[in-house]
């Protein structure tokens, strides 16, 4: 059973709804990521969205994007991303890792070559958000030869393709929250609640939904109708603020310290 089957199956029985983070990997450098992916799991993150900078981030919003940019001043390539996972697992942290990448990178290192890379470093999930499903059987056939689940991402517009993508989907539906770019926001979409109702009844498989989630209240509301709360921009945004404290050796531990505060804010 693959380890993201077996975290949403433990909650479940727990009834608890699973607390998914999303850091840029390399932010502001990959060791430090790795310290960060370890406080994550220590503040009660359930399972981690790494994040592979990219230099064209199309669905994000300034937050992840100024981490992108700043990941990227270092050697962080598509394999630098995937070892911190790596590292990480070796240090102890027992969490599912979920790669999220856009298809570019994937592309030019090589499907083949990649799937066999992820498979080795113990990656449990991908997520490719510029890949629909109508493009997605090749890498979906590879993905599951290598024992990872392809999770699809469905938006409030997906309307009539919910069917098709939760019909589809491994190990858990991403759910969108709102239209538009990844960011924090204080409303969602119109009908949140009936969206997520209609993924709820088109698949067996646990549901998520990110996109703008930043606050305990946002949490709970959302875990009334989801398995999981994925957070992105305000935790890269923790990173962010952390950044001087953890550019300095001896407030370093501060600096992560801040960022587990934050997110053990967020668990219920
Ligand atoms: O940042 P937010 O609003 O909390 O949303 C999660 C999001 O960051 C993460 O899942 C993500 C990062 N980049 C994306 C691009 C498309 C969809 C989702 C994402």
């Amino acid at each position: 059973m693959n380890r993201i089957d077996e975290v949403f199956h433990k909650l479940k029985s727990e009834g608890r709804t699973a607390l998914i983070p999303f850091i840029t990997t390399g932010d502001p450098d990959l060791k430090t990521t790795v310290d960060i992916i370890i406080e994550l799991e220590r503040s009660g993150a359930d399972m981690v969205e790494l994040g592979v900078p990219y230099s064209d981030p199309l669905a994000d919003g300034p937050v992840i994007q100024q981490a992108s940019e700043r990941a990227l001043r270092g050697p962080v390539t598509l394999e630098a991303c995937v070892e911190v996972a790596a590292q990480a697992a070796a240090a102890g942290v027992k969490m599912p890792f979920i790669l999220f990448s856009y298809f570019n990178p994937i592309l030019q290192y090589g499907l083949e070559r990649f799937f066999t890379l992820i498979h080795e470093k113990g990656i449990s999930g991908l997520i490719i958000p510029d890949l629909p499903i109508e493009e997605d059987g090749e890498v979906r056939e590879m993905a599951a030869e290598a024992g990872i689940h392809l999770i699809p991402l469905v938006a409030p517009t997906s309307k009539a393709r919910v069917q098709r993508i939760a019909a589809l989907a491994q190990g858990f539906v991403y759910c969108v929250s709102s239209l538009g770019v990844t960011g924090m926001r204080s409303e969602f979409h119109s009908g949140i609640e009936e969206f997520l109702q209609s993924v709820r009844e088109a698949t067996p498989l646990p549901i998520a939904v990110g996109f703008g989630i930043s606050s305990r209240d946002q949490v709970e509301r959302m875990s009334k109708h989801a398995d999981g709360v994925i957070v992105g921009s305000a935790i890269v945004r923790q990173v962010e603020e952390a950044l001087p404290l953890l550019l300095k050796e001896d407030t370093y531990r501060d600096g992560i310290s801040q960022i587990g505060r934050f997110v053990a804010s967020l668990r219920i």
